[in-house]
């Protein structure tokens, strides 16, 4: 069993079809999803984004299973790769994962890197985080950090860059796994 954060993106046609896509796609295994967020494009150009960002368990998967799964919703709504943070229908990224003792997974390789290597800066990924889980802590170059604290310095640096929206995604709630 482990606990996946999820982010989820999309700033080309029915953004939040898209994102209620990819919560649905995880069927009962959703534990939480954030308020949406309307974003401006980072480190990139085109269209505003929308994100959330989804807590998920699966007892069968694990840090690879997850990519896996992102990988099958992407195609779900039939994500291509132009260019590199090009406009996308639907970008699932995993963020973290956290195994049933509590331990959180650390790998990086060429298919995979948990925690998500550029997360520490991403506005659109640590606010609706924190939605969720408002004790949320990161491994950032090897130091454990609070993501409250990682929004505030973001905010300090940048401004507020992401604006919650009163757009919401429905999921269906497990008591038993
Ligand atoms: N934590 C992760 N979550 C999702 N994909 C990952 C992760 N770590 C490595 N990858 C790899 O990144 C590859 C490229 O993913 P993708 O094209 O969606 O990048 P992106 O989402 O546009 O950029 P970014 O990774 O900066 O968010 C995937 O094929 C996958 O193998
Ligand atoms: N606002 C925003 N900017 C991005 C996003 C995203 O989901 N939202 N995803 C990117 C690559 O994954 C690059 N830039």
């Amino acid at each position: 069993m482990t606990t996946a954060v999820l982010s989820i993106g999309s700033n080309l046609g029915n953004r939040l079809g898209y994102l209620q896509l990819a919560v649905a796609a995880l069927e009962k295994r959703v534990a939480a999803v954030s308020a949406v967020y309307e974003t401006d494009p980072w480190g990139t150009v085109g269209p505003n984004f929308l994100n959330a960002v989804i807590v998920a368990s699966d007892p069968k998967l694990d840090e690879r299973g997850w990519l896996g799964e992102a990988m099958r919703i992407e195609a779900l709504a039939a994500r291509t790769r132009e260019r590199v943070w090009g406009p996308r229908t639907l970008d699932v990224d995993v963020i973290a994962c956290t195994r049933e003792d509590g331990t959180s997974v650390s790998v990086a390789d060429e298919r995979l890197t948990v925690p998500h290597p550029r997360a520490h800066e991403r506005a659109f990924v640590l606010f609706p985080w924190l939605d969720v889980q408002p004790e949320a802590r990161l491994s950032v170059d090897g130091w454990d950090v609070s993501v409250r604290e990682l929004v505030d310095s973001l905010v300090l640096r940048e401004g507020i860059v992401v604006r919650r929206t009163a757009l919401t995604l429905s999921f269906a709630v497990s008591h038993a796994l």
